[in-house]
């Protein structure tokens, strides 16, 4: 499978004299579901405003389809979308107004754009806010309207922070539908999320954060046997979480 996001030999910061996250590699293929995790301050979000292009590295590189953010802007940019923990969206468009802003943004036809917006608007029960301005609507359905614009522009890759918070557990449930069928459909997907007992049943792999450096990652049973091998032992993404933190106790 062709690799969608390459991450080779990563430090930044918000400083130039210091580092936040150190050296970090990995890479997801099209197809692929990678969970970033790690404690509060761990360097999550840190690392996806790197990826994003809103951050420049101290060292190493990014590509997004091969191209850094300096071989081609455009390309590099038009190669994801990101769907924030905290909705952004436009307070005076409607719903409808937005998704279709989104298409146009990114290039959808017409005919695709009528079909899947209202594919999303039923599957995410939003059908009766469609007219809604996005001023009116609750956090969870401004996080919908972020999650519908990011499945209709369809990219190379899903940046996707946090994404279960707010959401109530039928949305959660089509959230995740959605992201199986963009994953069908070649996409890779980054998400970060605490909800470890979520997506350990989701995610085909792990990417582990602590004190910004890599502690671990691979697929759930790597991350099991990476905390067994040191002593403990656990059955679950959150045990092997609290295992690998410092060697702490299970
Ligand atoms: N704008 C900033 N300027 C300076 N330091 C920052 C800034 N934002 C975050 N940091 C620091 O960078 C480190 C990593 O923070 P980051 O926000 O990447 O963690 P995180 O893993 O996303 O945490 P959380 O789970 O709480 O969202 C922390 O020590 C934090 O204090």
């Amino acid at each position: 499978m062709k690799t969608v996001l390459r991450v080779e030999q990563l430090s930044g910061g918000y400083s130039p004299k210091r580092a936040i996250i150190h050296d970090l590699d990995f890479e997801i293929k099209a197809g692929e579901m990678i969970g970033l995790i790690g404690v509060n301050g761990a360097g999550k979000s840190t690392t996806i405003k790197h990826i994003l292009g809103l951050m420049t590295p101290h060292q190493g590189s990014i590509r997004i389809n091969e191209k850094t953010l300096n071989d081609d802007v455009e390309q590099y940019r038009s190669g994801y979308t990101y769907v924030p923990e905290t909705p952004i969206l436009f307070e005076e468009l409607t719903v409808e107004e937005h998704l279709r802003l989104t298409a146009m943004a990114y290039g959808v036809p017409e005919q695709q754009y009528l079909q899947q917006s209202e594919q999303l608007l039923e599957r995410f029960h939003m059908v009766k806010k469609r007219k809604a301005l996005t001023a009116h609507l609750s956090k969870g359905m401004k996080q919908k309207v972020m999650i519908m614009s990011a499945l209709l522009a369809k990219p190379s890759l899903f940046i996707i922070d946090e994404p279960f918070l707010g959401l109530d557990p039928l949305a959660i449930r089509s959230l995740l539908q959605e992201l199986m069928e963009v994953k069908q459909n070649g996409s890779a997907i980054l998400m970060s999320s605490h909800i470890l007992s979520t997506i350990e049943h989701y995610c085909d792999r792990f990417i582990m954060l602590d004190q910004g450096r890599i502690v671990a990652q691979g697929a759930l049973e790597d991350m099991l046997e990476h905390a067994n091998r040191q002593g403990h032992s656990v059955a679950h993404l959150e045990d092997a979480f609290y295992a690998l933190l410092n060697g702490g106790e299970a």
